[in-house]
């Protein structure tokens, strides 16, 4: 079995949660495996290292951006193993000191994310990372606050991307995702 069919397999469905007709693709069962994780993480900063980061402008990434909350899971280990700062997206009025604000719209509500004013510097080159891209409106927003503050976001990275709903054509760079789903 390929990483990514691996990976795949430890994927479960929840039809009709947290609301009716919404199919939610839980990513936890992969944490509870030490091992899956491990490919999970590995699978990705293999991603960063072989593509990203040698298409990168200055030949690194200098900052992950992680969305609250499933983002937060990956993008520190991520940093972590890239050298890289990790610097959080949160949902409105949970970071202290000043802070850049962008709303959006989701599959299932509408939010508001925030990040610290000071985080990114101008001219550093990020990466957004989350768990899932479902219609692209966190993505788009966490695009925003690094933009706002002179950020170069690279590259959205996810587990999973839903296809149908085109989250990643709303946004300002490529996406990459291990499992493309299309329901
Ligand atoms: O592409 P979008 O339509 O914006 O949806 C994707 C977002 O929705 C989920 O988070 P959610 O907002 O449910 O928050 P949580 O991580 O706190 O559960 C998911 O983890 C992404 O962050
Ligand atoms: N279908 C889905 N499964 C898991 N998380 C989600 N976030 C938005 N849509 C989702």
């Amino acid at each position: 079995m390929s990483d990514v069919e691996y990976i795949k397999s430890q994927l479960t469905a929840h039809p009709d949660f947290p609301k009716k007709g919404i199919v939610f693709l839980d990513i936890f069962p992969i944490l509870r495996n030490p091992i899956a994780f491990e490919t999970l993480i590995t699978h990705l900063v293999h991603h960063l290292t072989s593509h990203t980061i040698a298409a990168a402008p200055n030949k690194k990434i200098d900052v992950v951006v992680g969305l609250d909350a499933r983002g937060f899971l990956l993008g520190p280990i991520i940093a972590l193993r890239l050298g890289a700062a990790f610097v959080p997206v949160r949902k409105q009025g949970k970071l202290p000191g000043k802070c850049v604000s962008a709303s959006y719209e989701k599959e299932y509500g509408t939010d508001s994310f925030e990040m610290q004013a000071d985080a990114i510097t101008p001219g550093q080159t990020v990466v957004v990372v989350d768990d899932l891209i479902a219609t692209g409106g966190s993505a788009k927003a966490a695009g925003e606050l690094v933009a706002k503050q002179g950020g170069k976001t690279l590259e959205y990275l996810f587990i999973i991307e839903l296809m149908f709903l085109k989250g990643g054509a709303k946004l300002d760079a490529p996406v990459y995702s291990i499992v493309q789903s299309d329901d």
